[in-house]
């Protein structure tokens, strides 16, 4: 049986609004809008990668705050799960260092305005039930 890898994404709120990323490769999934993330290293774990993932990727300092209930799979062995993160205090604004060529805060009203990876739609789904059962 194949090794599940996990792929973690951020659900990074500041001020009510979600930072989404718009990815710039591989072809297949360029243009499309994600949560920024990446894969989980050997030894590492998924809340550690996360933090490290948006330093490399946004060049920002951010902390993990819930796991978001369950997972989605994306091609094969990769499997999505995702958390909400803040930025901590001092953090600087989140840059398309890596990966992405454009960022966008989304209020509430804006959620669904960009074009979300199809396997993203579920998770951004579930973070807004986590936060509109009151955990955070
Ligand atoms: N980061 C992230 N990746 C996602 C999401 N949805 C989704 O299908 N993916 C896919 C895209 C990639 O095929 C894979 C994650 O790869 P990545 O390129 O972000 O990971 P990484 O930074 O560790 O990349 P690498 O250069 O080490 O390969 O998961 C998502 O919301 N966030």
């Amino acid at each position: 049986m194949t090794e599940r890898i996990v792929v973690v994404g951020a659900a990074l709120f500041d001020s009510g609004r979600l930072l989404a990323a718009r990815r710039s490769a591989p072809p297949a999934l360029a243009g499309r809008w994600e949560l920024p993330g990446g894969k989980v290293e050997p030894g590492e774990t998924p809340e550690a990668a996360l933090v490290r993932e948006l330093r490399e990727e946004l060049g920002v300092t951010a902390r993990t705050v819930a796991r978001v209930p369950g997972q989605w799979p994306l091609k094969a062995p990769y499997v999505l799960q995702v958390w909400t993160a803040h930025l901590l205090p001092g953090s600087r604004d989140p840059e398309p260092l890596q990966d992405h060529d454009a960022l966008r805060w989304l209020t509430p009203g804006e959620l669904w305005d960009v074009d979300w990876l199809d396997q993203d739609v579920p998770a951004v789904r579930a973070t807004l039930a986590l936060l509109d059962s009151g955990a955070r």
